[in-house]
């Protein structure tokens, strides 16, 4: 007779099991069963716990986006009433006509500078930096204690991470973004080109899509380069000349990406203006940048590589002072229009611009170290060099009247000035040449 399960009684000891060969295959199954359903569950435990990417890995990982969202799904600290109240606070509106601004690489140099600015006027801002080691995460680490000082907070996650992203548009409606966060640096896309693929493409569409998914649609500023002039020569160079000759894959990316603008503006209404930024310079500046390397070296006794193009040709940039280079974004924020769309779609003609933010007085690079030189007052060991085949032009020169004329751009420090401020941020968060640079 075939017992049900319910008709058992509860004390086994009162119950005499029956001994039959078809009770001993019934135990024989499920042992096979419960040893099958183990062992399913600690495959799953293991693939979920130990082979899903790191939280903290950087933008330069060339993981897959749904591993990107698993990252941050199960990541612990984006979830939870004390992530979403940080976000909050920090996003905070203090002034009247505020603006609610996301800024990707707030961690970065622009990004840290920019953020600074709108935090003081009192608009309320959220960082976004994945601190990544292209150059020495340490200096972003300061910046964000500096951040942080003055209530604003940068999460910890990559632009490409999307789940991340629409989670913080779910907490905060942001009216704008400014979307800084890049893979940065002429030469060093001839090493590693994936990264600049992965942050200045990707990163930028993924930083697209959600915009264009939120509701309502957030204004976008966004990072060019005024190396999208590439190979041009007429100058100075005006945003109608043509960018269809990029000398490094760096200005590729960044070229593709002002043309994924025009797609976003045009397909889903969203309001996009491209900032082309002519070689910025300023205290808590990018290592890999020649002013500040030239800086370490020479206090370091160590000499300095000087590009000269052909026949003992000039090579001269554009070099432009953080402080003109942040008020052209707050410029571009304050003149942004409203994007068009809604529910992913477009709901009329919307705002897409470009603009050169340069300093309009283009000087040597050896001009550069000289002036180097008497502010530090070491003599430095030049060792003069033909221009490298490594995606460095010759010149920059920017013209600014568009930029004068729409967001109020009136760039006010010669590079005297500005490397003199430099300097004494230098020295003094090395320690007067104690503590070295990377
Ligand atoms: O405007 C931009 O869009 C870019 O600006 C910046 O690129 P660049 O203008 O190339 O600045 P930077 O490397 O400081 O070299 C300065 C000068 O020193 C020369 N240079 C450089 C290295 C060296 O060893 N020797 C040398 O002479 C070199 O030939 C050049 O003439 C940003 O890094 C970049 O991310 C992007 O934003």
């Amino acid at each position: 007779m075939k017992q049900h399960i319910d008709s058992a009684p509860s004390t086994p000891g009162k119950f005499k099991m029956e001994k039959s060969p078809y009770n001993r295959l019934r135990l024989h199954s499920s042992l096979a069963k419960l040893t099958f359903w183990s062992l399913f569950f600690l495959v799953l435990i293991y693939f979920f716990f130990f082979k899903s990417p790191s939280p903290s890995s950087s933008s330069s990982s060339s993981s897959l986006p749904s591993d990107l969202s698993r990252r941050s799904l199960r990541t612990s600290s984006y979830a939870g009433p004390n992530f979403e109240k940080r976000v909050r606070a920090s996003a905070k509106i203090r002034s009247r006509t505020g603006i609610s601004v996301l800024v990707t690489g707030a961690a970065g140099f622009v990004g840290t500078h920019v953020s600074a600015a709108l935090k003081r006027r009192g608009d309320g801002v959220v960082g976004l930096d994945n601190f990544n080691d292209y150059y020495d995460p340490s200096l972003k680490r300061a910046r964000q204690a500096l951040l942080e000082r003055s209530g604003v907070y940068i999460v910890e996650g990559d632009i490409n991470d999307a789940v991340l992203v629409s989670k913080l548009f779910d907490i905060v409606p942001f009216t704008h973004v400014m979307h800084l966060a890049a893979q940065a640096g002429v030469r060093y896309a001839m090493e590693n080109p994936g990264s600049y693929v992965h942050s200045n493409i990707a990163g930028l569409v993924s930083i697209l899509e959600v915009c264009k998914n939120a509701n309502p649609q957030p204004a976008i500023v966004w990072a060019s380069s005024s190396s999208v002039y590439g190979l041009n020569t007429k100058v100075p160079f005006s945003e109608k000349d043509r960018t269809d000759q990029p000398a490094s894959l760096y200005a590729a990316t960044k070229k593709a990406g002002e043309e994924f603008a025009h797609t976003y503006n045009h397909i889903y209404g969203l309001s996009l203006t491209g900032l082309r930024f002519f070689t910025v310079y300023g205290p808590w500046g990018r290592p890999d940048m020649a002013y500040f390397f030239f800086t370490r070296d020479i206090l370091k006794g160590k000499s300095i590589p000087i590009f000269e193009a052909a026949n003992h040709g000039t090579v001269a940039r554009d070099f432009t002072y953080i402080d003109d280079i942040v008020k052209g974004c707050l410029g571009a924020l304050d003149t942004a229009e409203k994007s068009t769309g809604s529910g992913g779609k477009k709901k009329g003609v919307a705002q897409l611009r470009v603009f050169n933010l340069g300093n309009t007085s283009p000087v040597p690079v050896s001009d550069l170290v000289g002036i180097l030189e008497k502010l530090l007052k070491v003599k430095a060991k030049r060792l003069v060099m033909k221009l490298p085949r490594n995606g460095d032009v010759q010149f920059t020169h920017a013209n600014i009247s568009l930029a004068e004329r729409e967001i109020g751009y009136k760039p006010s420090t010669d590079l005297q000035t500005g490397l003199k401020k430099f300097v004494q941020w230098y020295l003094s968060y090395y320690e007067n040449g104690k503590k070295a640079a990377q």
